[in-house]
């Protein structure tokens, strides 16, 4: 397979795998993006010095890795269009919500190798993780160039493809859960009397230091959560009124809408 890289659809997730594939070493001149408006080409141009086009057929050809980076509405359009102009050999890895590898391979030339992949946003700052599913003709060849094309962007992980939607509720929306907390508890502390600028700050650096914390000392949440609180004391009267307005619950029912959503736009 040769190293040529085309990003069809490089908006977040896209320009994410892109940098991540750029600071992994790959060359810029292997690498061609697909946009539909120049403004955001120009962008991509200016930083990362790679080739753009809005024609995905011509930046398939030549391409041993394809890179699916369009919603989930598109895709099915976007596969018919470059179908023709597929490399034998070539690899299309996709970051597409919910359709199946399946979706793919009926739309692509016979015995394509299809890798599907669910990353997530703090991937542009090399501090993701995705999840990687092999499609029926992917072979652990085809996965191995798809962990290398991703190795800039954070870590990765093998899961069989039936866990991909959940996966997707989990680690792809999470960072939204935790944007969503962080600015919750930035806006109680503005409810507290707090200025808005030191209540951000607070949020932020509390989430930061506690990721670390679970992520360096190895410790179960769960006990790390014991160590902050003191029996009878103001953490312990937080987290009654975190129960008693059912937000565990809520994170289980938002997970289960999520992981329903994708199955949704899977088709
Ligand atoms: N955002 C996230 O956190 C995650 C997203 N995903 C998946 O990633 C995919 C993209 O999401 P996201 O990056 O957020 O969306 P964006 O809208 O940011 O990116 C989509 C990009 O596709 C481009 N585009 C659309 N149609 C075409 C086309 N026909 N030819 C070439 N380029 C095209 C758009 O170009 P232009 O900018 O010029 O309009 C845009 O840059 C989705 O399928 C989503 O399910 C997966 C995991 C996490
Ligand atoms: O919201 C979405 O549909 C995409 C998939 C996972 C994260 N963002």
């Amino acid at each position: 397979m040769n190293q040529r890289l085309a990003v069809l659809g490089a908006g977040n997730m896209g320009e994410a795998v892109l940098a991540g594939a750029l600071s992994a070493g790959w060359r810029a001149s292997d690498v061609v993006a697909t946009v539909r408006t120049e403004a955001k080409a120009q962008h991509l141009r200016e930083a990362y010095q790679v080739a753009t086009t809005s024609d995905n057929v011509a930046a398939v050809r030549g391409a041993g890795l394809v890179l699916v980076g369009v919603k989930p509405k598109d895709v099915g359009a976007l596969l018919d269009e470059i179908a023709p102009g597929i490399e034998p050999g070539a690899v299309v890895v996709t970051v597409a919500a919910g359709h199946p590898t399946s979706f793919y391979e009926q739309r692509l030339p016979a015995g394509t190798a299809v890798v599907r992949t669910v990353p997530n946003t703090p991937a542009a700052i090399g501090a993701g993780i995705t999840a990687i599913a092999p499609g029926a003709a992917a072979t652990d060849a085809h996965l191995e160039a798809v962990e290398h094309l991703l190795a800039g962007t954070g870590a990765v992980v093998r899961a069989a493809e039936k866990d991909l939607n959940a996966v997707s509720a989990i680690s792809g929306s999470g960072p939204a859960y935790v944007f969503y907390v962080a600015d919750a508890l930035a806006e109680a502390g503005v409810l507290l009397g707090l200025t808005r600028d030191v209540a951000r700050r607070l949020a932020v650096q509390t989430l930061l230091g506690a990721s670390r914390l679970m992520d360096e000392s190895g410790e179960h949440p769960v006990l790390l959560r014991e160590k902050v609180t003191s029996p009878g004391g103001t953490t312990a009267a937080a987290l009654r009124a975190l129960d008693d307005g059912g937000v565990r619950a809520s994170f289980l029912a938002a997970a289960a809408a999520a992981r329903d959503r994708a199955h949704e736009l899977g088709g």
